[in-house]
């Protein structure tokens, strides 16, 4: 008698490429005398739809690690695979899309016009692979501000337009360096727990690069300490606090004790 086939789910989720697999990355910066080593056999993972914030002392390497995942530095050595094809390959595809601590709108263009700049230099013929600007302006509270000029918007109202315009695309990866770093805080607190929201919403992967220990375990499902000198990984936590998230929860005790154990490891890089 014939045995009974086992069908295998090759799409299986364990089976399926993490958003961003880092291996054995090593950048060194200058050449000869002056070789400076940026990151030093730095691997790490990360799964698809997660929301990882990276964290460290100055010049740990957190931006070049960010800049390595986004095919903008060069790899010494080691590799990067983002969504199973090279950072070159993804970047080509518009498979992430990347947000800066300072929006860097155009001054002469309105909002909807800022947020809709991908679409006119874009390589994608397929308009329907993009968003819809009016959706996402309304995603980032923004609805009613379309015509704004970018001189006529708050400091949060314009990084708010920058995260719409670069979620127009869909991009699968939002790789965001220290983007409310510039901001006070309350606008800042505001805007922590809108992107928790627009990451749900949108179940983009997110790798978030802040200096803030408690702005780290508020939005992370999982924290990246770098070391320096050179930079390395220190700690990869996994941040043990419910997904439903609001700010009331930075006075629960569990929220101090991860900040604190942050700190402590931090004190070591
Ligand atoms: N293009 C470059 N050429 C030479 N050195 C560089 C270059 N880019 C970064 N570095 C150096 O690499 C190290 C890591 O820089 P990086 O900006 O990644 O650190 P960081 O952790 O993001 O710092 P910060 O928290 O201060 O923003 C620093 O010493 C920096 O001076």
């Amino acid at each position: 008698m014939a045995m009974a086939q086992h069908k295998i789910d090759l799409q299986a989720p364990e089976l399926a490429p993490p958003a961003v697999s880092v291996e054995h990355l090593h950048v060194r910066f200058g050449g000869g005398q002056s070789e400076f080593t940026a990151l030093k056999d730095v691997s790490v993972t990360i799964p698809k739809g997660a929301l990882v914030t990276m964290i460290g002392p100055s010049g740990c390497g957190k931006s070049t690690l960010l800049r390595c995942i986004a095919d903008l530095v060069p790899v010494s050595d080691g590799t990067i695979s983002v969504l199973g094809q090279t950072p070159r390959k993804a970047r080509e595809g518009r498979d992430f899309a990347f947000v800066f601590q300072e929006a860097t709108l155009l001054p002469w263009r309105s909002v909807l016009d800022n947020v809709r700049l991908p679409l006119e230099v874009g390589r994608r013929a397929d308009t329907a692979a993009y968003a819809d600007p009016e959706r996402l302006l309304a995603l980032v509270g923004l609805q009613g501000r379309e015509k704004a000029l970018p001189h006529e918007l708050s400091g949060g109202q314009r990084q708010r337009v920058a995260i719409a315009r670069a979620l127009i695309s869909r991009p699968r990866i939002l790789l965001m360096d220290e983007p409310f770093g510039a901001l006070d805080e309350i606008t800042r607190d505001k805007l922590n727990e809108e992107l928790l929201r627009i990451w749900k919403e949108t179940g983009t992967t997110i790798v978030f690069v802040t200096h803030s220990i408690p702005e780290a375990v508020f939005l992370g499902e999982h924290v990246l300490m770098l070391a320096a000198h050179p930079g390395r990984v220190k700690a990869y936590i996994k941040v043990d606090l419910p997904t439903e998230r609001t700010l009331a929860i930075r006075d629960t005790v569990e929220f101090i004790r991860i900040t604190a154990h942050l700190r402590r490891l931090l004190e070591e890089c």
